[in-house]
């Protein structure tokens, strides 16, 4: 048996211009998914995750002399389901060269599903170096990060960065730029989180803003905008300057809005923690619904999100050091 855990993240900035090769600056954060994994005798793959559910299906049944109810599941939605963890176990197959390989797989997690907080890189981070290491093999960092952003770039359908899988696989703050992924020194940053218990859907959601650049030039120039922003937030990083990072992330989330990304509950949010003195205040992810982050070194803005009208959870989060752990 093998166990590995991965963080969570947030995106300081650059989230969604970093599918079209422009810089971006996730942190890892101390919200881990962990995945047990064990060998099987035969080649099937039998996968135990509590926290997937799947909306919108239906059971037909005839009663008790019937037998076993017939559950239709529409493909769309198990493929989404499905597809980060079996895409993981196909690239722990290829890998190891063992093509006919089954696991047992149990998934635990403390981070939301589609709500901006990287859940899906976290779980194939964690699925592929537990995996691995039960067949023997243990990859570097960089082996690593690179076959779980395989994994997501098919599953999201070549609309992928090396973000999310890179920032969880190594931990702390990094900045990602094309294949160019590195760590980034970072100042200390009082990281509150704001979760409206709802999710978006990543693909669906790259595609939009993927249509709009096509149809827009200035949509186009919004995405490069990004980009010099992000530029300018490394500056205030590197400087220290969390006032700077704080208003830097207030002007990425309204251009990310501008890219049609934000929702109503995201809005609120935002504000929430803004009018309750928070030094900026952003979407995180996707966007779509989920999570937003601000920074707050004082107890306020978390404070108010709580009492916020559309906000499910908030909470403080601490960057991960640490990317991938190996537990056992
Ligand atoms: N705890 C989990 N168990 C099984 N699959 C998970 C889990 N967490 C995330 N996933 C996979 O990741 C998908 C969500 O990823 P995504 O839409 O990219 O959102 P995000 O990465 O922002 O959480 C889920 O549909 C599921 O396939
Ligand atoms: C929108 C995007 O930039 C980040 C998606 O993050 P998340 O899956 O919503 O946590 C997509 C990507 O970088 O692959
Ligand atoms: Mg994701």
């Amino acid at each position: 048996m093998a166990v590995s855990s991965a963080p969570g993240k947030v995106y300081l900035f650059g989230e969604h211009a970093v599918v079209y090769g422009e810089p971006a600056v996730p942190c890892a954060i101390e919200r881990r998914a962990t995945v047990t994994v064990e060998r099987r005798d035969d080649d099937a793959l039998r996968v135990q995750a509590d926290d997937l559910s799947l909306d919108g299906f239906t059971v037909e049944y005839g009663g008790p002399r019937d037998g076993h109810p017939d559950i239709d599941v529409p493909q769309p939605l198990i493929r989404a389901a499905m597809g980060y963890v079996d895409g993981a176990i196909e690239q722990v197959r290829d890998v190891t060269g063992e093509s006919d390989v089954g696991f047992d797989v149990t998934i635990e997690s403390e981070i939301p599903l589609g709500a901006g907080l990287g859940s899906s890189a976290a779980v194939v981070v964690a699925a592929i170096d537990a995996a691995t290491r039960e067949l023997g093999l243990t990859l570097e960092t960089e082996e690593l990060a690179d076959r779980a952003f395989q994994t997501e770039y098919a599953v999201q359908e070549g609309q992928a960065s090396r973000a999310d899988t890179f920032c969880s696989a190594t931990g702390g703050a990094v900045r990602v730029e094309g294949d160019d992924c590195r760590s980034l020194e970072a100042p200390s940053l009082p990281f509150v989180i704001g979760f409206d218990g709802g999710a978006g859907e990543t693909g669906e959601l790259v595609a939009g803003v993927r249509s709009l650049r096509e149809e827009y030039d200035f949509a186009a120039q919004t995405v490069e905008t990004v980009g010099d922003l992000v530029r300018e937030g490394e500056a205030a990083l590197e400087a220290g300057d969390i006032e700077e990072v704080g208003r830097l992330m207030n002007f990425n989330h309204g251009l990310l809005s501008a890219l049609g990304v934000s929702a109503r509950s995201l809005e609120t949010m935002v504000w929430a923690a803004r009018d309750a003195g928070a030094l900026g205040a952003k979407l995180t992810g996707a966007g779509g619904g989920g999570c937003i982050v601000a920074l707050d070194p004082t107890p306020e803005a978390e404070t108010a999100l709580r009492f916020t009208p559309g906000c499910e959870d908030a909470f403080r989060a601490e960057l991960a050091e640490e990317g991938v752990k190996r537990l056992e």
